[in-house]
């Protein structure tokens, strides 16, 4: 089972000189689409419980599409293991105009992440 968002990074987005978005940006939408896993698994919200890993690997900036893909690899009691990858599919290019983008040949990873939700047992109501 996966979940897949897409998003454009907009100007309100930018935090940082140049543009450039807040890392913790990719970490809110780990957690939109680890919500969507887990309504799909378990038909609740559930809750975040801890990140085992987290790399940035690429800046993100203002005018990005950015592509967030999620999936449950592991199922405990309660627990949900999940990874999470973010990577770039568009960019702006205001080297030609102000308008001008470009769709990338090859997505560009942004971030990684491996992370636990739980769900409580009282909660859980596909089982
Ligand atoms: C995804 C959401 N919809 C959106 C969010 O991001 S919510 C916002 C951020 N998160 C929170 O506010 C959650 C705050 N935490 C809690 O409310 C509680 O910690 C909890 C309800 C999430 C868990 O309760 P807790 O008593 O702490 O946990 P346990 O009962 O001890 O364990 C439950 C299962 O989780 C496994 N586990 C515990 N700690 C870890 C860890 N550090 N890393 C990975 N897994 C962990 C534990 O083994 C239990 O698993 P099983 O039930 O055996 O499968």
């Amino acid at each position: 089972m996966k979940s897949i968002l897409k998003v454009r990074m907009s100007s309100h987005d930018a935090h940082y000189g140049g543009g450039l978005v807040d890392g913790a940006k990719m970490l809110q939408f780990f957690g939109d689409v680890a919500t969507e896993l887990l309504i799909m698994n378990d038909g609740d919200e559930g809750l975040f419980k801890a990140y085992e890993m987290v790399e940035f690997m690429a800046p993100v900036y203002a005018g990005e599409y950015i592509e967030i893909e999620g999936e449950i690899i592991e199922q405990g009691n309660s627990s949900r293991k999940m990874k999470f990858e973010a990577r770039k599919t568009i960019v702006p290019r205001p080297d030609l105009n102000d308008s001008a983008c470009d769709v990338l040949e090859e997505p560009v990873v942004v971030c990684r992440a491996i992370g636990t939700c739980v769900v409580p047992k009282d909660k859980q109501r596909k089982k």
